[in-house]
Formats: C-alpha cells, sequence, structure tokens
C-alpha cells in the first residue's frame, strides 16, 4: 500500500466533530431461500419487503442467497493475497489496460477527478462470461505478468481470474433473482423489467475488490483531537450513490460500511460476512421514478483490521435509454427525470466528484 503524502491524510480525515456512526438497528432483510419455499405467498411478502426497504433506505440485506460460503472464503483469501503481493506487481495489474481504462488496480485515487481515500482496489468490467479487464482473452491470466514473475505465477494469475468469473456468474444469478423481486414487489406485470438489463450481452456491469488495510495509529489521532470518538476517523471510501441500478456487496467479518437515513443521520451497518448487501442504485432510482431511493454510502476504516468487500454493480448496457417506467409514473403523473442514454449518464458523472449528486442534471423542473 502506498504511504499518503504530505496533506493527503488531512482531506481523507472526517472533521473532529464527527462521532462515530451508531449502528444501524433494524438492517431490512430478505431470506431468498425462505421466499423460494413458501409458494406464491411468502414470495409475494418478500417482494413487499424488499420494496419498502427500497423506498426507505435503498438498502437491504440478502441471506438464503444460494451463493456457496465457501466460494465466498475462497475469493476473499484470493484478494488478500492480491493485495499482499509487492506494490509494483499490484500496479502492473494496471499497465496491461488500455490507457484511460478505468479497469484495473489503483490506489487512494478514486475516479478521475482527485477524490481520495484509504483504500486499494482491483476494478473489472464484467462480460457475459464473467470478471474481465476488458483486454483478456479467456486463456489468459487476468492479472498481467508481475515484475517478478517468480513471485507470482501465471497458474495463480489464471485461478484468480477463475475464481472472480465464478463468483460473478453467481452473484449475477442472484442479483437478477433480487431484481425480479424489486419489480414484484412495485406491483409490475412485467418482472424481469430492471434484471434483463443486467443480463444483456453488453450490460455495463462492474466488480470491484476493494482493500482498506487497518490504521493503527488512528488511535493516537483520536487522542491528539481530544478523544470523543471524533478525531481520527478516516475515510476509506468517501460518500457517494453508486450510479448503476444496483449494487452487491460482500466483506469480510471487519466493519466500516455506513449509509445515510433518509434525515441525513450516518448510520454503520454491522458487517456479516456470510449474507451480501443491495444498495438501490443511481438508474433505479430512475426507472422507480424516485419510488426506490439510492442510498448514500460511505466506508470508515478500522483502526485494526483490515477490511476486504467485494462488489457487483449491475449496470445496463451503454445504449440503452432510461426514464421512468410508465407504470411507474401513473396516468396523470409527472415523470421526475428526463430520458437520457446510460453513455449519457457516464459521461456527465465523469466530470462530477465522488460525493456530487449526478442525477440532478436529469432532473425535470414542472
Ligand atoms: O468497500 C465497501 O464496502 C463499499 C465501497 C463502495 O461503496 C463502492 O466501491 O462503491
Ligand atoms: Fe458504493
Amino acid at each position: 500500500m502506498v504511504v499518503l503524502a504530505k496533506g493527503e491524510l488531512e482531506q481523507i480525515a472526517l472533521p473532529a466533530v464527527q462521532k462515530a456512526a451508531p449502528p444501524l438497528a433494524d438492517v431490512p432483510e430478505v431470506d431468498l431461500a425462505a421466499a423460494a419455499s413458501r409458494g406464491a405467498e411468502g414470495r409475494a411478502a418478500a417482494a413487499r419487503a424488499v420494496a419498502a426497504a427500497c423506498e426507505e433506505h435503498g438498502f437491504f440485506k440478502v441471506t438464503g442467497h444460494g451463493v456457496p460460503l465457501d466460494l465466498l472464503a475462497r475469493v476473499e483469501n484470493a484478494a488478500a493475497a492480491f493485495f499482499a503481493l509487492q506494490q509494483r506487481d499490484k500496479e502492473s495489474a494496471m499497465s496491461a489496460v488500455a490507457p484511460g481504462s478505468p479497469f484495473g488496480y489503483a490506489s487512494k485515487r478514486i475516479g478521475s477527478n482527485g477524490d481520495l481515500g484509504w483504500v486499494e482496489y482491483l476494478l473489472l468490467g464484467v462480460t457475459a462470461a464473467g470478471a474481465s479487464t476488458g483486454d483478456h482473452s479467456a486463456d489468459e491470466p487476468l492479472l498481467p505478468a508481475p515484475a517478478d514473475e517468480e513471485a507470482v505465477p501465471s497458474a495463480w494469475r489464471c485461478s484468480f481470474r477463475d475464481l472472480l468469473n465464478e463468483y460473478t456468474v453467481a452473484v449475477r444469478r442472484m442479483t437478477c433473482e433480487v431484481l425480479e423481486l424489486m419489480a414484484e414487489g412495485l406491483g409490475m406485470a412485467e418482472t424481469d423489467a430492471f434484471a434483463r438489463l443486467v443480463l444483456e450481452d453488453d450490460s455495463d456491469s462492474m466488480l470491484r475488490v476493494n482493500h482498506y488495510p487497518p490504521r493503527p495509529e488512528l488511535k493516537h489521532l483520536q487522542q491528539l483531537h481530544g478523544g470523543g470518538g471524533g478525531g481520527g476517523r478516516v475515510t476509506g471510501f468517501g460518500e457517494h450513490t453508486d450510479p448503476q441500478i444496483i449494487s452487491v456487496l460482500r466483506s469480510n467479518a471487519t466493519s466500516g460500511l455506513e449509509i445515510a437515513l433518509r434525515d441525513g443521520t450516518w448510520v454503520s451497518v454491522p458487517p456479516d460476512q456470510g449474507s451480501f448487501f443491495v444498495n438501490v442504485g443511481d438508474a433505479l432510482q430512475v426507472l422507480t421514478n424516485g419510488r426506490f431511493r439510492s442510498v448514500r454510502h460511505r466506508v470508515m476504516v478500522n483502526s485494526v483490521r483490515s477490511r476486504v468487500s467485494v462488489i457487483f454493480f449491475g449496470g445496463p448496457p451503454p445504449r440503452e435509454t432510461l426514464a421512468p417506467l410508465p407504470q411507474l409514473v401513473g396516468e396523470g403523473g409527472r415523470s421526475r427525470y428526463r430520458e437520457f442514454t446510460w453513455r449519457e449518464y457516464k459521461s456527465s458523472a465523469y466530470r462530477t466528484k465522488l460525493a456530487d449528486n449526478r442525477l440532478c442534471h436529469f432532473e425535470t423542473t414542472s
């Protein structure tokens, strides 16, 4: 992990007045296995619960998801092994992708507009076949040859790719089940209205593997700021909403994820390594005419334990036109967003900072 340069810590430290966020007491939860086993009534109840959580928080937990726990553990271990590599070997994962591509390895810098966080990550595009950096054929290792080939044999790099592919395929399948429940919960006849966008061959989906190394000196910083749990809070990933339709997150047992409630209060989400957390993204807020809200969230760094998280972002194809679905606007209702393509949204978002509200450019005024 690269060390922070002078001045960078100040940029990612929260103001000393910010107290630690209290835990969210009742994380809304849906058990997919139970929903499937309880017939039409059970499914309808789960769909209503999902829709209610998306309206209230834009956030909920999924249990009974069917993704094997040993696959989750293998991905977590492989990710930890990747981030434990020499810095130059991790950086060489970046050098194989096209210049200007967001894919590959990066540390501290989030996006292209100066946002910093105490995080390093691997960002991968997702194709119909699984995860890739966009430049690799199915037979090549996902990660390119490191400076020291001996240290990271190509067989290891190949198996990391296979693992992330297997994970992506399983998580995308479960994501689509969740998207169908959302559509059912909204009372839509076309229950694949959201899932079909994520299943298109050219859907703009991604996989991000994040690593937040611990910062033991945080305790010391807190004392410097006079204690009280405020000073010395360092941002791993600054506050933002996710742009896509849906994000499905799984982390190790380390806390750090926080979400903003409707009134703007920040609460922390107790980690649960056997479950997934779902975020409503900006695109789904648009499709539902604002009925579902894209949740503002951030990650704070832990002083003692490293956090590893893997997030699948399900997005629509670049050519897809997004607008509130007519059945959700209702006859005579007002469409809160104008029509735009996903490509248009992305190029507008490209010019923004992480914390910006990217949807305001697409809101209708009357
Ligand atoms: O790493 C996490 O737990 C969440 C990070 C996040 O919000 C993101 O990558 O969009
Ligand atoms: Fe996010």
